[in-house]
């Protein structure tokens, strides 16, 4: 039987989640998130653990949510009948990247279109593009583990983006790359992101300030600030601590949250 692929009549945003909980245990990792994404390129700051690599793998629907609801494309992630249609339209980059060490980048990059279900005939080409698009064409007939760190994320980003997603997931994407190619890949990402939901979480904020339309700030499992990079930039002073506008207003935004968690205890 095929699957539906139309889209949902009430498909207003790429994402939109509601009270989206993930427990470990007796750990909340995902407190009660309540977020929407459309088309643009949207930062996930946050300090280590808050939480945004848990979110990240529910949004790709690679784990599932223990609580709350969440749509993605129009769809309920929690449909068995549409996970299938959804995931051809995703694209995902996880914080740790596995890929088979014997394959070539352009065997590993087809193989993941194929993973995805892409028509046979669509797939060498589409490849080609994405891998040309992450500057790897020299080293497309190399195999994986010949490659630098850098150049095992690049082809993470091509793998991501071989199916032309509505919806990527990028978890720390320039981790590892240089100076050079972690401009070209902001380049990349603004460009992607002015027609499909691009999704960068990140402890960079220079990416955020040289990518992102907007951003969230995750704190142990909940939301801290959500707005455009000019406000996070506006929200710091000379008194909070960081080496740029952007940094400041981190800080002082996380504090201003904590500080309301604190009080509403
Ligand atoms: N598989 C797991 N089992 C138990 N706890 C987990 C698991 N994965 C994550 N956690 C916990 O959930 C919380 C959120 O972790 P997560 O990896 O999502 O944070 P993060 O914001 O991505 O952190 P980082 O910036 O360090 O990558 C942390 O307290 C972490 O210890």
């Amino acid at each position: 039987m095929s699957l539906p692929e139309q889209p949902a009549p009430d498909q207003a945003w790429h994402i939109s989640a509601s009270s989206l909980t993930v427990r470990y245990g007796r750990r909340i990792a995902v407190d009660g998130l309540d977020l929407t994404f459309g088309a643009g390129v949207h930062g996930l700051l946050g300090p280590n653990g808050a939480g945004k690599t848990t979110l990240m793998r529910v949004l790709a629907t690679a784990s599932p949510a223990t609580g709350g609801s969440l749509r993605i494309l129009g769809r309920p992630s929690g449909d068995r009948h549409h996970l299938r249609a959804v995931r051809r339209r995703l694209g995902y980059l996880p914080q740790r990247f596995g890929y088979y060490a014997r394959f070539t980048v352009r065997e590993f990059v087809e193989y993941v279109a194929w993973l995805k279900e892409m028509p046979a005939a669509d797939i060498p080409g589409a490849a080609q593009r994405v891998i040309e698009r992450v500057q790897l064409g020299d080293r497309a007939g190399h195999r994986m583990r010949t490659l630098s760190g850098g150049m095992v994320q690049r082809v993470g980003v091509a793998q991501a983006l071989v199916n032309d997603p509505e919806v990527l997931l990028l978890d720390e994407p320039t981790v590892g790359l240089d100076p050079e190619q972690r401009v070209h890949l902001r380049a990349l990402l603004r460009d992607v992101g002015a027609q499909t939901c691009v999704i960068v979480s990140t402890h960079l904020v220079e990416d955020i300030a040289a990518a992102c339309s907007d951003v969230a700030i995750i704190d142990e499992g909940r939301v801290a600030f959500r707005g455009s990079v000019d406000q996070l930039a506006a929200a710091g002073s000379r008194e909070d601590s960081g080496d740029s506008a952007v940094e400041r207003g981190y800080t002082a935004l996380l504090r201003q949250h904590r500080t309301r968690v604190v009080a509403a205890r």
